[in-house]
């Protein structure tokens, strides 16, 4: 850091010697034009330690392309500076570049040994030096470069609107939050999904209740995240305001009116860099432990770790592609990691007892997700149960379409059912979860699968699709509740993995937890998946109240977030939290922009990390 730059503090004197160009633009009512560089762009010295205690001591990456620089302490403002999202080209940048991840290393022939790696490409806290890795040739799958965008600037105190996109296999979902002038994330300006991209049929996009097909044999393809990305930025370019949404505003509707796409010009007239974009992003990888402005490096890590979310990156880097093109320069783009809240795992619970040396080598490790999630749950929990977050010990069953647990000590991830992929741990909708690898090698052996069969199979045939027949929990039910034998069995198989989880995470708690929380789709709608869950578990002090537990889903409906539904005897708080991944995610774009609290995403609670 150069002398004199206080990030998120006080005067940065290396970096501006005069009025600061940036205020000064904005002063003036004009858009800010891009910077100089940064001379001290690795700086960044505010990231918490994360690492300390019994975190797991990853590297922490140091988000160089972000340096909070107030010229004048009387007007109280922050710039943040943010370069180009998706291009490599400045010196800087590719100074912040995480370590590269060993498996683009090229291999000696198979079964030789290569040269130790070094320490930053290490994942994991060895005691002692491994020996050199064995080499097994590994290849993710190519993805093309992402589109330019040239360096700007942006006040981030002026911050008033977010859009979070979350970017799915085959769906687009997305919403755009009013930000006020303290930084509170608000309402809901538009909110919508576009479904069925990549089908033969044509997608539809459902905006704010009005339900348009997606456009079919466009240039950029029809049924695309960016096609969807396009339809989206249309009908939002009028709240959105940048020069490229209002644009393709003008282009989806050149006469103006209509359908939410018209205003173009007045839109582009308006133009201020009031807007931030947040990402959803499933795997960060070893390096990317917390929200992070999308930079050159940061999308080259999110690239890296595609092939440990083959159903989630791919999509997520989609998006971002489609939406940096949309927006356009004058707009930062910021990605919200699944695994970034499961960066403290403690080592113990990280590891696959696979040789050290090509762990290390290869990333073999657990990282877990749906973490936005849980950072969304330990901020309301700690609040609701009546404990402070540091002191906050439970257990959270994300049960949605993909499930998970996590166990929370100190209100933060200890354990989670997750582990290097999305594929590990409880029955999902199409996901087996913990599987004996043997059934694996079993298939690629005596049934002729090939490595693409079984992916396909475990994440897209299996779970409560492969035991019943349908992924929908409700069908399920109703299935079982009509008598249906297969349906019964994947009832029981789902509660049955649920609790094993549940017992080993009040386990690893020594019994000290103070709350149970369901949240998602199932954990959120489903009373008898509560109960089946809770069955009998009075003496470990979990006792449902039957009614609270019924009454649930009307509570959440009126708008609270987080229900109780334990009865008084019960020693440990049940409840049903309502998730709100979009909200989180937006909350973490505004605190990482406005440089205040680091993120609940960051594996650490506000407080801890000094925020
Ligand atoms: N009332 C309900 N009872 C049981 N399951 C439900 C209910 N509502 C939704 N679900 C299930 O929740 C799942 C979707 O959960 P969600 O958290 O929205 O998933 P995702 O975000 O991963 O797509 C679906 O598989 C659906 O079957
Ligand atoms: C990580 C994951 O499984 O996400 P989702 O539940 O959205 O599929
Ligand atoms: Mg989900």
């Amino acid at each position: 850091m150069g002398a004199g730059c206080h990030v998120f503090g006080g005067p940065c004197k290396s970096c501006w010697s005069g009025p600061h160009p940036p205020f000064a633009a904005f002063a003036a009512g004009r858009p800010f034009a891009a910077g100089r560089p940064h001379p001290s762009s690795t700086a960044f010295s505010r990231v918490p330690t994360v690492h300390s205690g019994t975190a797991f001591p990853f590297p922490v990456p140091r988000p160089a392309h972000v340096v909070f620089s107030p010229p004048t302490l009387s007007f109280g403002l922050a710039y943040v500076r943010f370069v180009n999202p998706l291009t490599a080209s400045s010196a800087p940048l590719a100074q912040a570049a995480p370590p590269p991840t060993t498996h683009h290393r090229p291999c000696p022939p198979p079964g030789q040994r290569r040269s130790r790696p070094s320490a930053s490409a290490s994942l994991l806290p060895f005691p002692a030096p491994p020996p050199p890795p064995i080499c097994v040739p590994f290849h993710p799958p190519p993805l093309p470069p992402p589109p330019p965008l040239p360096c700007v600037w942006v006040m981030a105190s002026a911050l008033r609107r977010v859009l979070v996109l979350n970017a799915g296999s085959s769906s687009l979902k997305y919403r755009l939050f009013q930000v006020d002038a303290g930084g509170t994330v608000g309402g809901v300006l538009a909110t919508g999904a576009a479904t069925g991209i990549g089908d033969t049929a044509a997608g539809v996009l459902d905006a704010d209740g009005v339900t348009v097909p997606l456009p079919a044999g466009g240039g950029d393809g029809a049924n695309s995240h960016a096609a969807a990305l396009k339809a989206v930025m249309a009908r939002l370019a009028p709240a959105l305001g940048t020069p490229a949404a209002a644009a393709a505003a003008a282009a989806a509707d050149p006469g103006g009116g209509g359908g939410g796409g018209g205003g173009g010009a007045a839109a582009a007239a308006a133009f201020a860099p009031t807007l931030a974009v947040g990402h959803r992003v499933v795997h960060g990888g070893a390096h990317l432990t917390r929200a992070s402005v999308l930079t050159p490096a940061v999308t080259a890590a999110i690239r890296d770790a595609a092939a440990l979310a083959p159903l989630h990156n791919p999509a997520n880097l989609a998006g971002i592609a489609a939406a940096a093109a949309a927006t356009g320069e004058g707009v930062p783009h910021v990605a919200v990691f699944d695994t970034a809240f499961h960066a403290t795992l403690p080592a113990a619970a990280a590891t696959y007892a696979l040789p050290v040396d090509l762990a290390a080598a290869h990333g073999l490790r657990r990282y877990g997700f749906h973490g936005t999630s849980y950072a969304w749950a330990a901020r309301h929990l700690a609040a609701a149960v009546g404990v402070p977050r540091p002191a906050l010990n439970g257990v959270v069953l994300h049960l949605g379409a993909g499930a998970s647990a996590a166990a929370l000590r100190g209100g933060v991830s200890v354990d989670t059912s997750m582990g290097m992929t999305p594929g590990e741990g409880l029955i999902m909708a199409t996901r087996a979860g913990d599987i004996d690898a043997g059934v694996v090698t079993h298939l690629m052996r005596h049934v002729g699968m090939t490595a693409a069969d079984v992916d396909d199979l475990l994440t897209r045939r299996s779970g409560l699709a492969g035991l019943a027949g349908t992924p929908d929990m409700r069908a399920v039910l109703a299935a079982a509740d009509a008598g249906a034998p297969a349906a019964r069995l994947a009832v029981d198989a789902y509660v049955h993995r649920v609790r094993r989880y549940l017992g080993a995470y009040l386990l690893g708690l020594g019994g000290d937890a103070h709350v149970l929380a369901f949240t998602a789709g199932v954990g959120e709608g489903s009373p008898r998946i509560r109960a089946a869950v809770c069955a009998g578990l009075e003496r470990l002090g979990i006792v449902l109240d039957g009614d609270a537990n019924e009454a649930a889903a009307a509570a959440a409906a009126a708008g609270r977030v987080v229900t109780t539904i334990s009865g008084a005897a019960s020693r440990i708080r049940v409840v049903v939290v309502r998730t709100d991944e979009e909200r989180e995610i937006a909350m973490q774009v505004v605190e990482l922009l406005r440089g205040g609290v680091e993120g609940g995403g960051g594996g650490r609670p506000a407080a801890a990390a000094g925020g």
